[in-house]
Order: structure tokens, then sequence, then C-alpha cells
């Protein structure tokens, strides 16, 4: 007898394996022009574009029907030759590369694209989203500017039925794989699928690491937390790191790296607060994340303790940001935002 979700998920590990080694390898080879900057004043490479094409191919070929809500789309692309002819020469090797760990011939692969089939893909992210049936979310990128740093950034893939997720694959290629060596091996992929618990895989493959979030007293835990400033009010953050007496520095991270980092034991706690000016949290930045907390033992909430709804649309809705962590603390957090909200209205 299979398992719940089996084939989802082996093809979802699959296609997120082979979008962070595109996304490796075009970190290495990343030259200017390459990155544009969205209506949203936010960045996004061809690294971020072909992700997308090469995840949404592979999940279209597995699975025809099921519709994808993806960050990206190929407005920008149409307009741009070059930059269109880069996506498809790269989103093509990474397609064309023989079968890996877990793949069968039968989802395609190996085969030349056209450029319209690629940008078409890439579209095929534009479903809106909603309460009922099957659908994909898509983060090709999280973290893009992360990416362009250098730093953390993970590609981010969940399935969500019903507007419950189910599976979640967060794949990292910067995270070092064992918390205690921080400069040792870097590359992992989490894994979590309701009712079935977390993993870790390396991203090179091998025996997965079942994750559980360790009992933490408020004393052992901090904060992580956005590197951008925009992303997060980090002010509010620290004030409840202070009502809290946590003493340990937050650590900053871009990306649902950090979620992949809590449910492995590190920080304790995923604090990310709304900075006023109206910004609707994307269903892509958190699917797979919340996932993760949860079958690692953890809780997720928004900062008023009401559950993520991920029915809505493309965007949380009036979640108000996000707090992820222990069960033993939850209430004690939420506690604290509540005061440093308060004080942070005077
Ligand atoms: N104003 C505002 N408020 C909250 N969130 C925002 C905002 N603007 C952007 N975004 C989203 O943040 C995603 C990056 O994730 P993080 O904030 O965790 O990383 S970072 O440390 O700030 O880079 C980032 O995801 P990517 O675009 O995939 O990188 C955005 O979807
Ligand atoms: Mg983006
Ligand atoms: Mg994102
Ligand atoms: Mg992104």
């Amino acid at each position: 007898m299979s398992n719940y979700l089996d084939i989802e998920q082996q093809v979802a590990i699959a296609a997120v394996r082979r979008a962070c080694t595109l996304t490796t390898a075009v970190f290495n080879n990343l030259v200017k022009g390459e990155t544009l900057v969205k209506s949203d004043k936010s960045p996004v490479t061809v690294a971020d574009f072909s992700a997308q094409a090469v995840i949404n191919t592979i999940l279209t070929s597995a699975f025809p029907t099921d519709p994808i809500v993806g960050e990206e789309d190929a407005a920008d692309l149409r307009e741009n030759s070059e930059l269109r002819s880069r996506v498809v020469g790269l989103a093509n090797d990474a397609l064309g590369r023989e079968l890996g760990l877990g793949e069968i011939a039968e989802w395609g692969l190996g085969r030349i694209r056209t450029e319209q089939e690629l940008l078409d893909a890439i579209d095929r992210g534009r479903y809106e989203g909603g309460r009922k049936g099957r659908m994909w979310t898509l983060d090709p990128i999280d973290g893009t500017k992360g990416f362009l740093r250098g730093e953390q950034y993970a590609v981010c893939l969940a399935l969500l039925v019903d507007a419950r997720v189910e599976l979640g694959v967060i794949g990292c290629p910067n995270l070092p794989q064992d918390v205690s060596n921080p400069s040792g091996p870097r590359g992992c992929i989490f894994v979590a699928v309701r009712g079935q618990g977390a993993l870790q895989y390396t991203l090179s493959g091998g025996s997965p690491v079942p994750l559980k979030m360790p009992k933490l007293h408020l004393s052992e835990l901090n904060l992580l937390e956005s590197v951008e400033s925009a992303h997060a009010a980090l002010g509010v953050n620290e004030r409840v790191a202070q009502i809290l007496g946590i003493t340990r520095a937050p650590t900053r991270m871009d990306s649902q790296a950090k979620y992949g980092a809590l449910a492995r034991g590190d920080g304790g706690v995923y604090l990310r607060l709304p900075t006023g000016v109206g910004y609707r949290e994307k269903i892509w930045d958190h699917a797979p994340g919340a996932l993760l907390i949860e079958e690692a033992g953890g809780i997720i909430s928004d900062g008023h303790g009401e559950p993520l709804d991920f029915g809505l649309g493309r965007t949380l809705g009036e979640n108000f940001g996000v707090v992820a962590t222990g069960k033993g603390v939850h209430s004690q957090i939420l506690k604290a935002v509540r005061q440093a909200q308060e004080e942070a209205k005077k």
C-alpha cells in the first residue's frame, strides 16, 4: 500500500532539487542585466523565472489538472527577448539533464521545450487560489534579495487541498546541513506531509533525518527574523524580546530557510509582524513553512493568535503577520506581541 501523497512528494522533491541545482549554477554566473525590478520595487532574476518554468513544467506533466499559485509571471519576458532566451536556455538545461534521484521517465524530462511552452509554463502560476480543491503554491526563489547577496534563500513548494497545506517542500541551497557545524557542507531540503512528520534531507540525497522541535524555555530562545527591515517590524521584535526577557541576539535570515532552522531547533521563535504599510502576506511565502512547523511539533498563527488562512486567494488577507514557535511558549509570545503593539501605537 502506498503512503498518503507518495507520488506528489516524490515529484515535488525532484522538482525542487532540479530548481536548486539551477539557482546555484545561475548565482555562480549571474551577470549584470539579469535582474529586473518589479512594479512593487522588489527584484526578480533569470533564476526566479527559470526555476518557476522548471517546477511548473514538472508539476504539469505529473498532475496536468492541478492549478498552481506561483509568484512570478512571464509578462516581462514576453517583452524582453534577451532575457527570454536566457531563461529558456536555463530552463531547458535544467529539464534536459538525465534522470536523477527518484525521477521517472513519464515526467517527460530530457525533452527540449519551445520558448512558447516555457513561457506558458511560467504563466501556469497565475491561478488565483481559493478555498476549494487541490492547488500548488510555488515561490521559485523566496528571499531573492538573500539570493543576490549570496546568503539564504529557498525554493518553496506546497500542495493545498481545500485550503489546508498537505505537503510542503523547502529547498535551501545555502543552509548548513548541520546546525552545530555552520561552516560545514551546505544544502538542505525540508519535507513535511500532514500527519506524517517533518524531515530534513541533504540536497545531494541520502537518508532523511526526522525533525522534532525541542521544548525550550523563554530564556533559551532567540528570535528568527527577516534581514530586510521593509518586510517585518524589527523594532517591535526587539521590544517583544525585551518584554520576554530574551537576551540572545536575533538571527536574521532571508526566506523560509527560517522555518527550516526553527523546525530543527534553532532559535525557537519566528516572528514577523507587519510594518504598517498595508502589505498582505503571500500564501507561497508561508504555506510549506507552516506545515513544516506543525509537523515538527510546533504551532503557527498570526500575531493575534488566529490561524493562517490559505483559502482567501493569493494572499493571507487580513492575517496579521506570523508567529511560529513551540507549543509551550506560544501564548506568552502572543501576549508580549500584544503589549509591544499597544506600546507602539502610543
Ligand atoms: N512589505 C513586505 N512585508 C512583508 N513581506 C514582504 C514585503 N515585501 C515583500 N515581502 C516578502 O518577503 C519575502 C522575503 O522573505 P523574508 O522577509 O523572510 O526575507 S528577508 O530576510 O526579508 O529577505 C519576499 O519573498 P520573495 O519575493 O520571494 O523574495 C516577499 O514576498
Ligand atoms: Mg519576489
Ligand atoms: Mg517569497
Ligand atoms: Mg520569490
